[in-house]
């Protein structure tokens, strides 16, 4: 389970001053659901995702991860989570195997539970006919592969994707997102970041709507159609892209506006 509330993050930026990346964010994760987070570059969903995996720490707000504050109690929430983006490192001497496995050992586990872990892993995720390849010989598909081995190894039930098919073709892409379905079948808790909306459409079960820090709309995908009576997602995604900057617009003063405060 993933809680979300109010979240905030404020950069403090030498060109923009302080700048909001993440403004008063709010959402649930469930068990056994996909919950895609949709949003333009600079969005603020890398931002948002890497305050959960502890490693940015938000300006205010609260998230958790299984019931794990993410400020109090940072090592019970990477026990939980595991984290998969497209720019993981492979180190090019290590096998695919012994990759894992070293990760596996920086969780704590012992020799004889990360092999077996191990053995089910690169069963369900197809990777015993490279378990003995090395980095630098694998394909673009194969190290997306360990890499979701290497965020699964410790068997967390939270897993965050963020862009994870970004520079994938098709094919990998679309095995990418049969490993996902299958892993909300067996009961985890899933987000799914990217900017592609039909990756969105054929995947998630609730989807956030991201824009400039802020979540324009959440709900599943026939919620947001009525909603928003369209029937065709990208005209409903970019009609709230627009309405939210026309609003933003709106809302500065005509004196700033004057003084060059937009550009
Ligand atoms: N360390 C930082 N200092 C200042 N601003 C930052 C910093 N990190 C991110 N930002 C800004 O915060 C905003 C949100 O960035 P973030 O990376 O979270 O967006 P995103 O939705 O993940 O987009 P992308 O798909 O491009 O990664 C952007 O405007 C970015 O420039």
């Amino acid at each position: 389970m993933i809680h979300v509330q109010h979240l905030t993050k404020t950069y403090d930026d030498l060109s923009r001053g302080k700048f909001v990346a993440v403004d008063r964010v709010s959402f649930t994760v469930r068990p056994g659901e996909i919950f895609g987070l949709l949003g333009p570059n600079g969005a603020g969903k890398t931002t948002v995702l890497r305050i959960l995996s502890t490693v940015l720490a938000p300006t205010s707000g609260i998230a958790s991860v299984s019931g794990y504050d993410v400020v109090a109690d940072p090592a019970e929430v990477r026990r939980h989570i595991g984290f998969v983006s497209n720019n993981t490192a492979i180190y090019d001497r290590m096998t695919a195997w012994e990759m894992v496995e070293y990760f596996g050992r920086l969780h704590g586990m012992t020799k004889e539970h990360v092999n077996g872990r191990l053995e089910t892993l690169f069963e369900q995720l197809r990777m015993n006919e490279f378990r003995d390849t090395p980095g630098a010989k694998m394909s673009t598909g194969m190290k997306q592969k360990v890499s979701i081995a290497r965020a699964m190894v410790h068997d967390p039930p939270v897993l965050i994707f963020d862009e994870a098919t970004l520079g994938l073709d098709v094919l990998v892409a679309r095995n990418l997102l049969g490993v996902i379905r299958a892993l909300r079948e067996s009961g985890k808790c899933l987000i799914f970041s990217t900017h592609i909306m039909s990756e969105v459409e054929r995947l998630c079960d609730r989807i956030a709507i991201m824009h400039r820090g802020k979540i324009l709309d959440t709900g599943t995908l026939s919620e947001l159609r009525a909603r928003h009576d369209q029937h065709d997602f990208e005209e409903l995604f970019f009609g709230l892209l627009s309405h939210h900057e026309q609003n933003e617009t709106d809302a500065i003063p005509a004196s700033s506006l004057a003084a060059g405060g937009v550009r």
